[in-house]
């Protein structure tokens, strides 16, 4: 059976950058052949400018595709489905699907319909991509402009206008893979700092939590999570479930005396919210025991990304190796060839790691 086509889905709040993450993404695809589903509610005529700004020819118009407005549960036979169904079988299927929702729709329904049979054994779900608003999360307002967000919520009969946009988030961060700390150039550093520790809190274990600006995530960090998030949904339970925690949405630990003072610029050109380096090192004994070790080394490091390949004592092939987070995947792939017989991988991670550290507890 050929392997899944994975998908992504990309979630927040109307003006928390996803389109700017998407785009970002297109321009940096390196040679990747993405699809786009997008929610044409969410993303009103922003179709054509993503498009414009993606200046790899593989992106064509082919690979952009409309989910209409409505409630996914009930749209999803005669439209999410033949949608996925006419992107798989192209004759040049994608090498990834990247799925936007509009702004208030929730995604747990979404990820659902890809237990349908049609598609599930065709596609995943890589993984949920929650994109945040740092200033207005930070700030206990969960998006930029909330008068927006409620009248894009007033349009639409399939949402409830009851809930507040802090349960809202709560569903979302309940769902989420990956959380996108956006906008920290409007954040101090320890405002942003603060958040993505509160994040870690709140959302379940082994969820990344990452802070940029402009979205400019890495794709090798966005996509290729391996999740299978429809295989686990009961984890990711909508939020009525636990109320005990409300009462602290509305205070975020005084982040608030800090953009106040004076205006803090952490964009300066060139400063990259992401770094990578290498680590070689000779043969590995034991391929198992190695994995464990890397798998330490991400846990202790905050490492986002681990891969390469290991050179393993009496083993003509390459141990190729590939870590997110902490699950590390491991399987002879190829002889070496005219390769240097040596291990070399790949560290991915928010900036500020301590390579030295890394490289000594690698070379181990
Ligand atoms: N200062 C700042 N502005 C940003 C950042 N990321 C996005 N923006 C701006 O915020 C606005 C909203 O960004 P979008 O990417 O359109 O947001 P979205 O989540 O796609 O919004 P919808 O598609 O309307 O739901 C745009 O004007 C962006 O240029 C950031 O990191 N910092």
């Amino acid at each position: 059976m050929p392997a899944k086509i994975p998908a992504t889905v990309v979630t927040g709040f109307l003006g928390a950058g996803k389109t700017t993450l998407i785009r970002n993404m297109l321009d940096n695809a390196q040679g990747k052949r993405i699809a786009l589903i997008i929610n044409e509610f969410g993303d009103l005529g922003v179709d054509g400018d993503i498009l414009k700004g993606c200046g790899d020819e593989t992106c064509t118009e082919d690979d952009i595709m409309e989910l209409s407005n409505g409630c996914i549960c009930c749209t999803v036979a005669e439209d999410f489905i033949p949608t996925i169904e006419k992107l798989l079988d192209r004759p040049n299927a994608p090498d990834h699907i990247v799925i936007e929702t509009s702004g208030l729709a929730l995604p747990q329904p979404l990820v659902r319909a890809f237990n349908w049979p049609q598609i599930s054994t065709r596609v995943t779900v890589d993984g949920v991509v929650t994109v945040v608003d740092g200033k207005a999360v930070s700030e206990g307002r969960f998006a930029h402009n909330v008068a927006a967000v409620d009248a894009q919520r007033a349009m639409d009969e399939n949402l409830d206008h009851e809930t507040p946009l802090s349960e809202l988030f709560e569903d979302q961060v309940a769902c989420a893979d990956m959380i996108v700390v956006n906008k920290t150039d409007l954040l101090g550093e320890d405002a942003a700092t603060d958040l993505v520790h509160k994040l870690k809190t709140d959302s379940r274990i082994g969820v990344q939590v990452v802070k940029t600006s402009m979205g400019k995530i890495p794709v090798d960090v966005l996509l290729g999570q391996g999740i299978g998030a429809e295989g686990d949904l009961d984890a990711r339970h909508e939020v009525h479930h636990h109320h005990h925690d409300h009462d602290k949405d509305h205070h975020h630990d005084g982040d608030h005396d800090d953009h106040d003072h004076h205006h803090h610029h952490h964009h300066e050109h060139g400063h990259d919210e992401f770094e990578s380096f290498v680590v070689t090192r000779g043969e590995i004994a034991d391929p198992k025991a190695f994995a464990e070790q890397v798998a330490d080394v991400i846990r202790t490091h905050d490492i986002l990304r681990l891969k390469g390949f290991a050179a393993v004592t009496g083993k003509p092939m390459r141990l190729t190796l590939q870590a997110v987070g902490p699950r590390v995947d491991t399987y002879f792939d190829q002889a070496f060839g005219s390769n240097p017989r040596e291990t070399r991988l790949v560290v991915i991670g928010q900036s500020g790691l301590d390579h030295a550290a890394i490289e000594a507890a690698l070379q181990k």
